[in-house]
């Protein structure tokens, strides 16, 4: 462990895996994979796309090969940059690299990059000969925070968010908030979205400690990123370990998805980012539960407080209809025997999974 890193665990059995997150641990990353797999006779493969490769591949690259890896310049897949392109055509591409370069079963595939990365490159990895392992190197808050831990991988299909994808939980996972420095703010805010969703669905003390701290979250303090994003990564852990394949509690993570990938999938994906959906999700299930007595008005007040004063964008585009959204949300991955499912608060730090939400309720808040 290096100096200043932290460790925590997803706990699953003999598929355990470390979180280590720190500052400047990408220089580590080498020494990670030593560390995870035994073996380092093993080809690594690194999925990445050029907007990131131009900041952080040499360090990942150099880490690798110093640490007695084969790797090679070819062995590097680059995936064009944006969420339009977590698409079956960029899925192929990858496949096409792999199969040129005779990347055989026993590689190791590094996915270096945000959500959009991390989930193909998972999907890549759960599927390239029937399955490798991968390590997530996430380099947004929200991949540190949320997509880079519990093994949901996909690709967007025209129909919906996520339509293809596997679950294939990562051998490890390795944050370096370091990579944060060349973030765009947009991009850090969509990240504190799913920060918040954290304190909201599961820890109300967390959500005070938000509340408390937004402006040096903000400032992009180290100290309080790293509290932020390690509380995150617990949260999220502990719920993957209880449920790893969303049979029950870990549907919860998905407060503020059903309405946020409406909205993803309504602007075709192109002028949401995810994490700016799942804020003005949030508030739409906010307020869907205050109107349906499971959550007091006054916490409602305080979630929609808190996401303003981020400065995330709260307001769906006008333009969506209700059948706009009853059409799209019909698809959501919830649905069961036809019915739409809703993540709901119930007071801060706890939300339910609710399925007798009527159309007329639905309708006075869409
Ligand atoms: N698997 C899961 O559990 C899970 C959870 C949450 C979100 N997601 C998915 O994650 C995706 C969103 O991820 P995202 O918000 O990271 O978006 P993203 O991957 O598109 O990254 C955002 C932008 O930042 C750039 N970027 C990445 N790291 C950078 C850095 N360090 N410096 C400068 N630029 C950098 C990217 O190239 C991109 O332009 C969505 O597809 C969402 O569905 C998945
Ligand atoms: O890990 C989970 O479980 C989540 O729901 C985390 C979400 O933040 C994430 O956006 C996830 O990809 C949504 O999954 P989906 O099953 O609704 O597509
Ligand atoms: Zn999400």
């Amino acid at each position: 462990m290096s100096h200043g890193e932290q460790r925590i665990f997803v706990e699953l059995g003999s598929r355990r895996y470390p979180i280590a997150i720190g500052a400047k641990t990408l220089h580590q990353l080498g020494a990670l994979l030593a560390e995870t797999f035994a073996n380092t006779n093993r080809r690594v493969f690194i999925i990445s796309n050029p907007t990131v490769a131009q900041h952080y591949l040499a360090t990942a690259q150099a880490s690798i090969v110093a640490a007695g890896f084969n790797h090679q310049a070819a062995d590097v897949a680059l995936m064009d940059d944006g969420e339009q392109f977590k698409s079956l055509a960029s899925f192929s591409a990858i496949v096409d690299h792999l199969t040129s370069q005779q990347v055989s079963r026993d590689c190791i595939i590094v996915a270096l990059g945000g959500g959009v990365v991390g989930d193909l490159a998972g999907f890549v990895a759960a599927t390239w000969q029937r399955g490798v392992p991968f390590v997530q190197v996430p380099t947004t808050l929200l991949a540190q925070v949320d997509s880079s831990v519990g093994g949901k991988t996909a690709i967007n299909h025209p129909g919906g968010k996520n339509l293809v994808g596997a679950f294939h939980q990562p051998s490890a996972v390795l944050i370096d908030i370091a990579t944060l420095a060349t973030l765009p703010d947009r991009e850090f805010l969509a990240g504190l979205a799913e920060v918040i969703k954290y304190g909201i669905m599961a820890d109300g003390e967390f959500f005070d400690w938000l509340e408390s701290n937004l402006d040096a979250i903000l400032a992009r303090d180290s100290a309080a990123l790293i509290y932020a994003i390690r509380r995150s990564c617990e949260i999220k852990a502990d719920v993957v370990a209880a449920d790893e394949t969303e049979q029950g509690v870990r549907a919860l993570l998905n407060l503020g998805h059903t309405f946020g990938h409406a909205i993803e999938s309504y602007t075709k994906y192109q002028s949401w980012l995810h994490g700016e959906a799942v804020a003005a999700g949030m508030l739409m299930a906010s307020r869907l539960a205050a109107q349906t007595g499971h959550l007091a008005v006054t916490d409602c007040q305080r979630i929609e407080k808190l996401l303003q004063k981020s400065g995330l964008p709260l307001t769906p585009p006008a333009s969506m209809t209700a059948d706009d959204w009853i059409a799209l949300m019909s698809r959501d991955k919830k649905v069961k025997a036809g019915k739409i499912r809703f993540i709901l608060p119930t007071a801060i730090g706890a939300a339910v999974i609710v399925d007798d939400i009527t159309q007329q309720q639905l309708v006075a808040i869409l």
